[in-house]
């Protein structure tokens, strides 16, 4: 099985295979890289690259699908990501990139971000930024907004953070169908403990990298019972492990 081969039996793809295809509804994939003992990155949130050559272009591929893709805003300040689809292999017309969606609730992207800076030089989509409703008058706000970013102020749930329905449903009034959540650690987090009442998660793609890493990494934990996920698919890219998971309940 290669990539796309992957990514053809874990989404529901459109007829020639290169989007998703959920015309009324709304689809989200919670997908991460780790090592062996279980890391998205390293101590202090060092960006580590985990995902082999095949892997990271099956993450490619997945974002070329999907029409937005979703980080939190410590990912961009340890890693500057430019969330686009590099990695795929030259063709007319390119690819469809997602859309980057940011949680950032004080706005603290930096302004010569690459996500910024690649779309000002029209190589990227500008971000979409959820921050909280304290901020709908601030200047960092205008800011943002007069470099091309758009920025959304919404209410903060009771934890403090920016409500993951909130974000799907902004979305959906955009006219937008599925969201690719990319991390990081406190994002999937979130994701992943307030799945069953709060996000609907609708695959979660996971690639086990072949290595193990040092010293005290950053990993994701779940401020919930443990849940046991159905695997859906499993499969080697190179010396990496992909796995496609469905949530219980999710029909
Ligand atoms: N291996 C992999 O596949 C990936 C690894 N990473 C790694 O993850 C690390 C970053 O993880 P981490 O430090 O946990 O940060 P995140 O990227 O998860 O960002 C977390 C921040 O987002 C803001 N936020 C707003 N709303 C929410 C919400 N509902 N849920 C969670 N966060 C919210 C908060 O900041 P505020 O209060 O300021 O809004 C929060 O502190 C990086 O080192 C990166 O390399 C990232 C992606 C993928
Ligand atoms: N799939 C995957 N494998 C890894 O090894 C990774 N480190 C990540 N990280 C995510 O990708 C972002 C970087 O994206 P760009 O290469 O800049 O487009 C990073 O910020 C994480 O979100 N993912």
């Amino acid at each position: 099985m290669d990539e796309l081969d992957f990514l053809r039996s874990v989404l529901p793809l459109d007829h020639d295979q290169s989007r998703l295809s959920v015309k009324e509804g709304f689809w989200t994939t919670v997908t991460f890289a780790q090592s062996l003992n279980g890391c998205i990155a390293g101590p202090n949130g060092t960006q580590l690259i985990l995902s082999g050559k095949q892997s990271m272009i099956m993450t490619h591929w997945m974002r070329s699908m999907h029409d937005a893709i979703l980080v939190g805003i410590n990912t961009v300040l340890s890693d500057d990501p430019q969330l686009n689809t590099r990695h795929l292999p030259p063709r007319e017309g390119g690819y469809q990139l997602p859309l980057p969606i940011v949680l950032d609730t004080h706005l603290r992207m930096p302004l010569d971000c690459k996500l910024i800076r690649n779309a000002s030089s029209g190589i990227g989509k500008y971000p979409l930024v959820f921050c909280t409703q304290a901020l709908q008058d601030d200047i960092r706000k205008r800011t943002l907004q007069d470099l091309g970013v758009k920025v959304i102020p919404v209410e903060l749930g009771s934890d403090g953070r920016i409500p993951m329905s909130t974000v799907v449903e902004t979305l959906r009034q955009l006219g937008l169908h599925s969201l690719m959540v990319e991390g990081g650690a406190s994002v999937l987090s979130s994701c992943l403990s307030s799945a069953r009442d709060k996000l609907r998660i609708d695959r979660i793609i996971v690639t086990i990298a072949n290595c193990v890493t040092p010293g005290n990494g950053t990993h994701y934990d779940i401020s919930a019972q443990m849940t046991r996920l159905s695997l859906h698919t499993v499969t080697t890219l190179g010396g990496d492990i992909v796995a496609a998971y469905d949530l219980p309940g999710n029909s």
